[in-house]
């Protein structure tokens, strides 16, 4: 079956399906039929819409939902400046530009640290108020969010990468389990709360300050293969009654984060229906397709979501996997070549080893960033056995999952990235590249 074990049963319903329209009421009837603002909605909810493109974007790309809830969220008080620790040694204003290659040891967890104040952003390109550009961050949380607190970022669309440790997901429109090896999108505005059932968690997110995640073309492939869209799982209603307490929304806000109060729960919606949502996947049900006769094909063929850059063909992010897959190329060097890409490539390791790197410094937990037009490539150990391997078909990458974010831009790294992380190495492309020998003869 092409789907992940978990050591975690996910006890949450899903819709099946994104790019889609959906519906889900926790109640019977709480959405109204045939209109979206009747005078007043059915159970006395109030209706509030949720729009991701601007009204006018075109049709197949407009992403809205209708929200029926108990209060509307406009109800709180007004947002100040959040004066507690988190992550301000990483403003986006400060991003480095370095041609290096550059890879990170396992970042540390941190026990103290929660969804909010735990991640840090390490990476990036542009700005969240132009809405272009990304933001790269890890997380490694080992504490609840509060009760009675909610998170939103208004700078973009989170791509949430669990690597170790599992993350309950409680948004507005439902709840989510993510465990490692799925992952999540959840798009900007949608207010959540994240919680720990198995205790620390690490991984890494991608902000997309520029539209939404969408599946790739698929082209000559056909209509079907890669990631399929009726394996992406929505979340279905499911609302909480509390109209009494004191909330915290906390607000990602430009790189900066606000803090307002309200008396009741974000997490009120009784039905919802529409396109825009949060939503997750399991990596194992990607349907891996390569070469069958010889060559290494480019990495595009492996990409699970992509967010378009306005340039035909050209993905302000791919999300793009190396799963478990089989070799089977005729006279081939079968890894990845020797390359230099006008695109960006953040790495990450999920578990296993990855097939371009069996030097063992790239470890799960940590990263990479081939920044545009860096050369890399297979390292030292990997050219030598790819050189000499008998061509029989192989499975690679078996109990292995990396992934990259790649992206158009050229990638500015944070202060903490480069030096208070203290997680870079030393030695990295020393290690990996200048080992190599030449073998040039003349006959
Ligand atoms: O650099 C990398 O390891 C990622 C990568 C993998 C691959 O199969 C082809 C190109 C590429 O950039
Ligand atoms: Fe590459």
């Amino acid at each position: 079956m092409p789907v992940t074990r978990f050591s975690i049963t996910d006890p949450y319903e899903y819709l099946n399906g994104i790019d889609t329209y959906h519906q889900t009421e926790a109640i019977p009837g709480a959405l109204p039929i045939g209109c979206n603002t009747p005078q007043k909605c059915p159970l006395g909810l109030y209706a509030e819409k949720l729009s991701g493109t601007a009204f006018t974007a075109p049709r197949h790309q407009n992403q809205q939902s209708w929200l029926y809830r108990i209060l509307p969220s406009a109800a709180h008080c007004a947002f100040d400046l959040y004066e507690g620790e988190l992550n301000n040694e990483a403003k986006p204003g400060e991003w480095q530009h370095v041609p290096d290659q550059l890879r990170w040891d396992p970042f540390d967890l941190k026990s103290e640290a929660d969804w909010i104040t735990g991640m840090k952003l390490v990476a990036g390109a542009g700005s969240a108020p132009l809405k272009t550009g990304l933001g790269i961050f890890i997380f490694a949380i080992g504490q609840d969010m509060s009760e009675r607190s909610a998170f939103y970022s208004a700078d973009g669309d989170l791509l949430i990468v669990p690597q170790h440790g599992v993350l309950d997901i409680q948004t507005e429109h439902g709840k989510m389990l993510v465990r490692p090896r799925e992952i999540a999108v959840i798009p900007r505005g949608i207010r959540h709360r994240i919680t720990l059932p198995e205790g620390p968690c690490r991984g890494y997110a991608c902000e997309l300050y520029q539209g939404h995640f969408t599946l790739p073309e698929l082209g000559p492939i056909g209509s079907n293969g890669l990631a399929n869209q009726r394996d992406f799982q929505a979340p279905v209603a499911c609302f909480d009654e509390d109209t009494s307490s004191t909330w915290k929304i906390f607000s990602r806000f430009n790189a900066s984060l606000f803090v307002a109060t309200q008396s009741h729960t974000p997490f009120d919606i009784v039905g919802w229906h529409g396109t825009y949502f949060p939503f997750k996947y399991d990596l194992g049900r990607f349907n891996t397709i390569g070469s069958i006769s010889y060559d290494h094909p480019d990495p595009s063929i492996f990409t699970v979501l992509t967010a378009p850059s306005g340039t035909l063909g050209v993905a302000a992010l791919d999300f793009v996997i190396f799963p478990p897959r089989w070799l089977v190329q005729e006279d081939t060097f079968r890894p990845p070549w020797f390359h230099r890409n006008t695109m960006s490539e953040f790495m990450g390791l999920i578990d296993g080893e990855y097939d371009a790197k069996q030097g063992g410094g790239f470890q799960p937990g940590g990263a990479s960033l081939h920044n545009t037009m860096s050369g890399h490539g297979p390292d030292r150990e990997t050219f030598e056995m790819a050189t000499t391997a008998e061509l029989v078909p192989d499975k690679v990458g078996q109990g292995s999952m990396a992934f990259m974010f790649e992206s158009c831009f050229m990638m500015g790294i944070t202060e903490w990235g480069l030096t208070s992380c203290r997680k870079v190495q030393e030695n990295y492309a020393e290690r990996s590249w200048s080992v190599l020998e030449p073998h040039f003869t003349r006959e």
